[in-house]
């Protein structure tokens, strides 16, 4: 019997960046709605043909989105909060992600532990007016094009629970759900739909079993439709909820096998007899091709073990680029055992191919030498395609493209070396906090600052294309980018800023930028995934052991610091912010990756002091998001990922002022950990949280200083003086005045320099009244 494929999302901004570009030009206003949607259409069918070309059996259709699929299924079901029903159609839908003058937009947070960002739904009761004829629309056109290969993605309603701010009680909102998802069904099942993707990621949370009713009930009702439903997860293994999920009324269940331990859980616990296992088997979450020899056996075991099963991407293709072979500057080596989207399907084929071969000619004959030029099947696919393949050193000896990367792959003794010498001490400041306080710089009690990025405009983004283009030389480049900074650093004197910041314009992204500088990262030209509506990132790749050969962020500082008498901040990346946000190597673990780096930084920080930074940030907004989706396992990450922190800070003298800043982050669970990171200032995102992330702290005694944000910096709306002083005086009320710091919530890069101007002007004048109010001037 022929083995199945099946995709579960795929990436959606277009190939090269077309969905993120109408967007911006529709915001801009030179574009019309038309224009984008066609766009979206136009990305969502090349999207289509392409996995039907690489031979995929089921599709996913409706993972397109125009900013976030959450929110899609938000706005679809019609859970719409009071201040947005003023708007309608796409004006109502692009306030909900993005705010409007004087109204919030929902909250945007990590989704699971990626990079990719949602927007909370907020539920609260009442009935609720359900519209979901674009979903239909696309599904039928999906049908047209693909036939029975059209598989629709429905969000599943748990899950959209779980992760919603819920004003009601869940067994109230799921009664009013279910009847919105039977109907959605029925017209699916009217359409001759074969079968239908739910898509129920949180059963990975660890308190997947605090939800055990809610999802027999929501299961139960829904087989009342008769229409076959795949329940899909991912992310991480099914743990304590296994055997329930495993008897849900449903035809399916697709199971991450890349991460956590859902192989055992099945060699364990068996899979039912009545289902059929869909195998998320290659990666979607890194780029590195597929290992056949460890692949394949892992695939026989559950053929031994599990009557009919399919073979998939472990996750939405989301998470990574659209095409490794367009990478044509990475050395060959590299560029051949990376897997972007299109090798994924290819692999996600070939597997299938390969154990439904592997079933009718060998029967249970492992296949590791499967790619041997003189294979029977060889007809069958092109294996090349993979570039699974032998290169011939000479006449007798050949070697798979993973040994010739291993060779290529860089390894350092001297960092190796340094990595084992490392002692307790290398990880803590000189003294401690108290002590060192009085020996950091003196500033004014409320002190204002930034997080360190200003307006990227395209004027600095079309100098940086003609630099690459070789238009324009180094020298042009440098000094066009110090003339941003010149400009940055008299707009910060004139908001009345006390801590200034260089504004990192000669950075493409904070993550790129230091993998650029240092040895072992790889970065691509064409990599980009979506990080949250039409912001794009291009993680780097570390691909060997990380050295740095020269200083990365001096120069900037330096010059910078030459232009004014305020103190600027010297301006870092975090290790585990440089891990969470690349992708990884597999051949050793992310703890080593991450001191490595964090050994770059060391030196970093010791050149910034030597150039006469008083004030270094080093930032981890990624901290948080890393953690493991169970919480079983969140002690050896923190363990880990603070030291690792630890060791790039331990470094600066006790005279020198360290900061962190963390977005999207929630501190409640993690508190004594944030503790000790031993930061001196941790800066904060607030505002579209409503204080609830300072309250974390405060209720947890933190006793360190704050920045609490106090300007959602996703929103083009510009906070009024009134509105960051009122978000201050309830937010500060719990810490002691000298631990507090003023600051937007996270860099400025996506604003205009319309926007930050007052903006900022507006918060210093918050930070002055303050003091009036609290009559102190000063910090000790
Ligand atoms: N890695 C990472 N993850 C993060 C964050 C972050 O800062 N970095 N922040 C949080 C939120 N995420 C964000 C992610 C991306 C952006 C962002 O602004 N991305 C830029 C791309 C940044 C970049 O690389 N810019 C290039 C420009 C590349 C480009 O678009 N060039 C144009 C030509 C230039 C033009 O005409 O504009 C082209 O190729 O067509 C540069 O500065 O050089 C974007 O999508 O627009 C913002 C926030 C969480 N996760
Ligand atoms: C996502 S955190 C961003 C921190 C960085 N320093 C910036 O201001 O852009
Ligand atoms: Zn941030």
């Amino acid at each position: 019997m022929k083995i199945q494929t099946a995709t579960l999302g795929y990436p959606r901004i277009g190939k090269n960046r077309e969905v993120k570009k109408a967007l911006e030009a529709f915001w801009n206003g030179k574009i019309g709605s038309q224009s984008l949607l066609q766009t979206v259409k136009e990305v969502e069918e090349a999207n289509w043909k392409t996995q039907l070309d690489a031979g995929i059996d089921k599709i996913g259709i409706g993972d397109t989105t125009l900013y976030d699929h959450i929110l899609d299924w938000t706005f679809r079901f019609g859970l719409i909060p009071e201040r947005f029903q003023q708007f309608s159609g796409l004006e109502r839908y692009f306030a909900m992600a993005r705010g409007k003058e004087g109204i919030s937009a929902l909250e945007m947070t990590k989704w699971f532990d990626t990079n990719y960002h949602y927007l909370v739904p907020e539920i609260t009761s009442g009935a609720l007016r359900a519209d979901w004829s674009d979903f239909i629309e696309r599904v039928s056109r999906a049908q047209e094009i693909l036939g029975k290969r059209a598989i629709p993605i429905v969000f599943g309603s748990c899950t959209l629970l779980r992760l919603s701010k819920l004003d009601l009680n869940v067994d109230t909102a799921i009664s009013q759900l279910i009847p919105l998802y039977t109907d959605l069904l029925t017209e699916l099942k009217s359409l001759g739909i074969s079968e239908v993707q739910i898509h129920e990621p949180a059963l990975v949370l660890g308190d997947g079993n605090n939800w055990k009713e809610h999802y027999q009930a929501v299961y139960k009702s829904l087989s009342g439709v008769e229409i076959p439903l795949n329940l899909v997860t991912y992310f991480d293994d099914l743990g304590e909820t296994y055997s329930w999920v495993m008897d849900l009324p449903v035809n399916a269940i697709s199971l991450d096998l890349t991460r956590g331990s859902n192989l055992e859980l099945i060699k364990t616990y068996g899979f039912p007899e009545d289902k059929r296992l869909g195998v998320g088997i290659v990666d979607a979450r890194n780029i590195w091709q597929i290992c056949p020899e460890e692949v394949i056996p892992k695939l026989e075991t559950i053929k031994d073990v599990v009557r009919e099963f399919e073979v998939q991407p472990s996750a939405s293709l989301q998470f990574v680029p659209y095409d490794a072979t367009r990478e044509t500057q990475l050395p060959e080596a590299l560029r051949n055992v990376l897997s972007f989207a299109e090798q994924k399907l290819q692999e996600v084929v070939f597997l299938a191919q390969k154990i439904t071969v592997c079933d009718a000619k060998y029967n249970h004959e492992p296949l590791v030498n499967f790619n041997r030029n003189n294979s029977q099947n060889q007809s069958k696919f092109d294996a090349t395609k993979l570039t699974v393949t032998y290169y011939k050193k000479d006449q007798k000896t050949i070697e798979t493209a993973w040994e010739k990367f291993r060779r290529f792959s860089p390894i350092n003794q001297i960092v190796q070396q340094q990595l084992k010498s490392l002692t307790s001490k290398d990880f803590e400041r000189n003294l401690s906090y108290d002590l060192r306080r009085s020996l950091q710089i003196s500033l004014p009690v409320f002190p204002t600052t930034t997080i360190g990025s200003f307006p990227q405009t395209s004027d600095v983004r079309k100098l940086r294309v003609r630099y690459k283009r070789g238009e324009i030389s180094q020298e042009d480049y440098q000094t066009a980018i110090k003339a941003q900074i010149l400009e940055c650093i008299r707009s910060q004197e004139e908001a009345g800023l006390d801590v200034l910041v260089h504004g990192e314009f000669e950075r493409t992204d904070m993550v790129e930028y230091f993998g650029q500088q240092l040895q072992g990262f790889a970065f691509t030209q064409n990599g980009w995934v979506q990080s949250y509506g039409s912001r794009c990132v291009r993680p780097p790749i570390i691909y060997g052991d990380v050295i740095r050969t020269q200083a990365m962020t001096v120069d900037e500082f330096i010059y910078a610091q030459s232009l004014t008498e305020k103190p600027v901040k010297g301006m870092l990346t975090g290790p585990v912010t440089m891990i969470n946000w690349s992708y990884t190597r597999t051949d050793i673990s992310r703890q080593e990756q991450a001191f490595q780096i964090a050994l770059a930084l060391r030196d970093e920080v010791t050149d910034l002091e030597a150039a006469g930074a008083k004030i270094i940030q080093i930032d981890e907004p990624a901290l948080r998001e890393g953690l493991p989706l169970k919480t079983k396992r969140w002690n050896e990450y923190l363990s880990w990922a603070v030291d690792s922190f630890k060791l790039s800070a331990g470094i600066a003298k006790p005279g020198t002022q360290i900061h962190t800043h963390m977005c999207y982050s929630e501190f409640g669970d993690i508190i004594t950990d944030i503790e000790r990171l031993d930061a001196d200032v941790l800066s904060i995102e607030n505002s579209r949280s409503n204080n609830e992330t300072l309250y974390e702290l405060t209720d947890g005694g933190y006793s360190k200083q704050v920045g609490n944000g106090v300007y959602d910096v996703h929103s083009p709306a510009i906070p009024t003086t009134e509105q960051m002083l009122s978000q201050l005086r309830t937010g500060i009320a719990n810490l002691p005045v000298k631990q507090i710091w003023v600051n937007p919530d996270c860099g400025l890069k996506t604003r205009r320099w319309e926007e930050v101007i007052p903006a900022l002007k507006n918060m210093v004048e918050a930070a002055k009244k303050l003091r009036e109010e609290a009559n102190v001037t000063k910090g000790d």
